[in-house]
């Protein structure tokens, strides 16, 4: 009798993500989760708090039930086994991504499958031109667009606050490569054993899991990359939870939204050309990326999703801010000030989001030095 092939999954990043990916993924299927800490004592501080179990609240079920997995193999960079990496999930924090790999490297060759579950544009960037600079050793890359929201309680427990889905495709590492064919698809569900795995039935009903060509998830990415470099910044920024602004955030929405699409129709021009070129092609998906990501369209989206359906949610960089953690502005509004100067546009031309980054930047050294000199308005 052969034994039950099991899919080995390393998860770089046990976080709010990496947990509820985790998590459904015991669930779900028979892979051999692994999580990898950043050191020795953060590994051996999960077991000993978690007794070598991964927990998360389901709140938005009945009853609220809290589910919770044995983990059967924990690493870090010590321990790790130093052997070829399969499959790999990158669930860190953007701006944590380049050192959390650094230790693993050795060990991702051009048959690891990598895929990063991150908000924001720019890592792929970081990984072409900064971490996989050889061609001939750069990992099957894969992006994860994920709706679902998690936040951590004052007693330290995950909840999975909001199910959304998340959407996955393979990522170019040039940009020639950037439209793919529906074949695409196809030859990966097929063939690649991390999205055999992220697609197997049960798992990817329950998760809520779309696999895509990558035009087709670019075009999801930068219609959430909109909603988060509205709400994120502006709500860290005046502090509020997401509904209270939505009566009055129409024109500062407006004026981020406007600028970004300026920059991201130069930036991602096949996207936008997408229609008129590939329209009528069995051989690709029909889309029109330019009857959604339009301003107009997306002040309205962006306020219906931050303030209405997210209207009791804190947002992730609100959270960040006001914990004094680094927040991921550079991987949102400060991709776009970034993208305009890689264009060699006119410094004006993103004089918004750079207005907006270091609004964002401001108040999280203000919310670190009231922490450190005390809050002034109190005296
Ligand atoms: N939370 C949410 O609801 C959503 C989050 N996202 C996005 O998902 C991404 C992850 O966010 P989220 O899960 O909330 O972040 P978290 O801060 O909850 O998780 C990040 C995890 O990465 C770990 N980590 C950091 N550096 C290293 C390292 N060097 N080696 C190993 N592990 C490391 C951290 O561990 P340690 O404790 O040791 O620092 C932490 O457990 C972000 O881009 C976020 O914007 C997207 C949609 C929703
Ligand atoms: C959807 C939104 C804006 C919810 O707050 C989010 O993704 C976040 O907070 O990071």
């Amino acid at each position: 009798m052969t034994a039950t092939h099991r899919t080995t999954i390393h998860i770089l990043g046990l976080g709010a993500m990496g947990t509820v990916l985790a998590v459904d993924l015991l669930r779900f299927t028979n892979a051999l989760v692994v999580p990898l800490f950043r050191s020795q004592e953060r590994l051996a501080q999960f077991q000993e708090a978690n007794g070598n179990k991964t927990s998360i609240r389901k709140i938005y079920l009945e009853g609220a039930p809290l589910l919770s997995y044995p983990i059967e193999r924990s690493e870090c960079p010590e321990s790790f086994s130093k052997k070829p990496i399969d499959n790999l999930v990158v669930t860190t924090k953007t701006y944590q991504t380049k050192e959390a790999l650094a230790p693993y490297l050795p060990y991702i060759n051009e048959n690891t499958n990598l895929i990063l579950i991150q908000n924001g544009l720019g890592i792929l960037e970081l990984l072409r031109e900064e971490i996989f600079i050889d061609s001939k050793n750069r990992p099957n890359l894969f992006q994860g667009v994920i709706s679902h929201g998690v936040y951590q309680d004052n007693a330290g427990v995950l909840n999975h606050a909001g199910w959304a889905g998340m959407k996955i495709a393979r990522l170019p590492w040039t940009d020639e490569d950037m439209i793919q064919k529906k074949i695409i698809v196809k030859q990966d569900l097929a063939n690649n054993s991390l999205v055999k795995l992220l697609m197997e039935p049960k798992f990817a009903k329950e998760f809520g899991m779309e696999h895509s060509t990558y035009q087709e998830m670019l075009s999801g990415q930068l219609f959430k990359f909109l909603v988060n470099a509205c709400i994120n910044p502006v709500t860290a920024t005046l502090d509020c939870i997401n509904g209270e602004i939505k009566d009055s955030c129409g024109p500062i929405f407006r004026s981020i939204i406007d600028e970004c699409l300026q920059i991201l129709r130069l930036a991602y021009k096949p996207l936008f050309e997408y229609r008129e070129k590939f329209g009528g092609n069995d051989e690709y998906p029909d889309m029109n990326v330019n009857e959604v990501l339009t301003t107009d369209n997306m002040v309205s989206e962006v306020t219906r999703i931050g303030c209405d359906i997210n209207a009791k949610n804190s947002s992730s960089m609100r959270q960040d801010s006001l914990f004094l953690r680094d927040i991921e502005i550079e991987f949102i509004n400060g991709y776009v000030v970034r993208l305009a100067s890689k264009l060699n546009l006119d410094p004006n031309s993103s004089k918004v989001n750079k207005t907006i980054q270091e609004m964002a930047s401001l108040r999280l050294a203000l919310n670190r030095s009231r922490k450190i000199n005390g809050d002034w308005r109190s005296e």
